[in-house]
């Protein structure tokens, strides 16, 4: 063989090198032993304790998208009293944009209230009493993702690690609980993040959750992605949490399947922010009817009644408003083909007003001519509606 074809295939070697071979047939890695480390024992003690979550006369609305603009805005809760008792497995439920995560997000004390003291949890104030997250649990839908600015999505978690390399410092200090949540979750902890689906991230993101024995978890939706088989194991072993340690449920979700007997109270908030039932299931009248005619899907009925309801007197006003001309859509300048680009040289003081819009020509030209030309103000700038 001549000089350099000799060369080219010493430096790539073919796929059946034998070296190659071998490498390919490596057995994946075992687990590294658990080091054990002493549960935390110098815990802040927590203390006495009737209500898991007591919240007194609570309104919420989240600061304007115009810095300057102060008050006025849309109330998210409006005037909320809710009293759990410790020990409850508490279904949150609502229509979309209702303001569950708002509530679950206070409760989880990554929110901040206008009148401190309105929401106790386990007895101490949800935002600054620190020592509640040794206590406290919060999973939401956001894990592992990194919202990318301007693109407006999320991107999973990329980072290349083992599962039993996060966060190994729980994980050693509870390796029995680890162990029956990895067994109870199916998951395998050689997996490595980047390569993970769906579902499976959302395991993980439930093992390093729950690991801690918590006193009050907060779950908003968090059980979309996973198997059925899996879902049902884990409604079943946080009932035992609850009935064997007196830990605190509170679950938001839209998915009621094998939920119809999980639950021991519900918590409803209607679209205007306010809370309209919460109890005991068993004192829920309608429920109960359910029940006695052997409803073979409770829970999702007496969702669909009270939603269902809503959606009505939503549609029924909207087309009120309709008829009496008075639906009046928001201009927003910032608005152009979808995008952002022409949010450039706005007057905000017409935002809102009336259906103009004052930009530069090259914004208002490159609306495809979508928009009609008004009149032309002085130098590059042109009013449009
Ligand atoms: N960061 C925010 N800034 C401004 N408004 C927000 C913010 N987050 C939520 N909202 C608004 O608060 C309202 C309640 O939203 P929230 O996410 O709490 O509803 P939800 O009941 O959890 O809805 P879903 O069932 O769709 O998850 C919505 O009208 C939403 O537009």
């Amino acid at each position: 063989m001549p000089f350099a074809p000799r060369l080219i295939a010493l430096l790539h070697p073919p796929l059946s090198h034998p070296k190659l071979t071998l490498r390919f047939a490596l057995p994946p890695p075992p687990t590294p032993p658990l080091r054990t480390l002493a549960p935390l024992d110098n815990l802040p003690p927590l203390p006495e304790y009737g209500s898991a979550i007591s919240i007194k006369n609570l309104s919420f609305s989240y600061p304007s998208r115009n810095s300057f603009d102060t008050g006025g805005q849309p109330l998210i809760l409006n005037d909320l009293s809710i009293d759990l008792p410790k020990g409850s497995r508490c279904l949150l439920l609502g229509s979309n944009g209702s303001g569950k995560s708002t509530l679950l997000r206070i409760l989880g004390g990554r929110h901040l209230t206008k009148t401190d003291d309105m929401v106790r949890v386990c007895g101490m104030n949800a935002f600054r009493d620190t020592k509640l997250n040794f206590y406290r649990a919060y999973l939401d839908c956001d894990w592992g993702m990194r919202t990318v600015a301007f693109a407006g999505g999320g991107v999973p978690l990329q980072a290349d690690v083992p599962v039993h390399g996060m966060m190994t410092k729980l994980q050693e200090q509870y390796p029995e609980r680890r162990d029956e949540i990895v067994d109870m979750l199916g998951i395998d902890l050689n997996w490595r993040m980047h390569e993970l689906s769906d579902g499976q991230r959302r395991r993980v993101q439930l093992l390093l959750g729950l690991i801690r024995p918590f006193e009050i978890l907060l779950l908003d939706e968090i059980t979309t992605s996973l198997d059925v088989c899996v879902r049902q194991d884990l409604l079943q072993w946080l009932k035992k949490e609850t009935e064997e340690r007196g830990a605190t449920i509170v679950y938001a979700t839209h998915i009621f399947d094998g939920l119809d007997d999980w639950p021991t109270d519900m918590m409803y908030l209607s679209d205007k922010g306010t809370c309209e039932w919460q109890g005991k299931l068993n004192e829920l009248e309608y429920y109960q009817e359910l029940k006695r005619n052997n409803h073979p899907a409770k829970m999702l009925a007496v969702a669909d009644h009270w939603l269902r309801a809503e959606l009505n007197e939503r549609r029924k006003k909207r087309k009120l408003e309709k008829a009496a001309g008075s639906l009046v859509h928001e201009a927003d300048p910032t608005l152009r083909q979808g995008g952002y680009a022409s949010g450039r040289a706005i007057d905000m003081s017409t935002v809102g007003k009336q259906p103009t819009r004052t930009g530069r020509i090259s914004d208002v030209r490159g609306n495809a001519g979508k928009m009609d030309m008004v009149s032309r103000t002085a130098g590059d700038n042109m009013e449009v509606s």
